[in-house]
């Protein structure tokens, strides 16, 4: 549950898991139901993703070094700024960020305050100062063997990579770091989701638990 010193109103729900796990469906999917009933200007989805460090100073063969699996490669602490802000009722311009080119854009997505906001991404659960600002923790627990066959299919499609450089990476830094900080941050989640994305009696029973804690605000 949240420490949060602030009173407030909105909702925050982390889903956390390995990458390609599903954490993306999930979040979209209760988006997409939740919205019909409580209305789109109320439910929202925030990715980590989002919130990778700028790397627009370094050449594309430095960026292509980087461990974006590690806890450092996130600056989670202009989200935790943006949280409080949004809990404040203030609006916040969220990063736009590029896999392809491996940095932030110039451009930003202007977020208004919601009462439920869904943040999902691969980190999120391993740093204190996020689980702090969280009211329900998930962690999708997918087989990493499924993951893997997920994601070398989305990164060649979606972000522009070859078969040997997700091959590369997988094996340099994504198994590792789900093995060092992902996979142990499953011990601070209130849910587990096995099978991932589409896993419907798990989805209902989140929906559920979002509409008691709007219950109680
Ligand atoms: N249970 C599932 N069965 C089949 N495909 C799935 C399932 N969950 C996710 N996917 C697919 O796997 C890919 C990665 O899922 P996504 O939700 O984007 O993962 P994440 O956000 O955890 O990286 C997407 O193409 C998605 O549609
Ligand atoms: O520039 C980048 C930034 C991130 N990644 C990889 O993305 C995944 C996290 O995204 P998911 O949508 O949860 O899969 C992470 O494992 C990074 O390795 C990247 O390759 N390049």
């Amino acid at each position: 549950m949240s420490n949060s010193t602030q009173k407030s109103s909105c909702i925050v729900i982390a889903i956390a898991g390995a990458s390609a796990s599903g954490k993306s469906l999930i979040a979209s999917t209760i988006y997409n139901e939740l919205k019909a009933e409580l209305g789109i200007d109320d439910i929202g989805i925030i990715s980590e993703d989002a919130y990778y460090r700028d790397q627009s100073h370094l050449e594309m063969e430095e960026r292509i070094k980087t461990n974006y699996d590690h806890p450092n490669s996130m600056d989670h602490e202009l989200l935790v700024e943006h949280l409080q802000a949004l809990k404040s009722g203030n609006a916040i311009e969220i990063p736009e960020y590029s896999y392809v080119e491996h940095t932030r854009l110039p451009t930003v997505r202007a977020f208004e305050p919601k009462r439920v906001i869904i943040l999902e991404g691969i980190l999120l659960l391993t740093d204190e100062k996020i689980r702090n600002e969280v009211d329900m923790s998930i962690f999708v627990d997918a087989p990493l063997d499924i993951c893997f066959i997920r994601r070398l299919k989305r990164d060649m499609e979606e972000r522009g990579r070859t078969m040997d450089s997700v091959i590369s990476q997988y094996n340099k830094t994504v198994r590792p770091m789900f093995l060092q900080f992902i996979q142990p941050s499953k011990q601070y989640a209130d849910i587990i989701v096995p099978r991932g994305g589409k896993n419907r009696v798990a989805i209902n029973i989140l929906k559920a638990q979002i509409r008691q804690l709007l219950g109680q605000k």
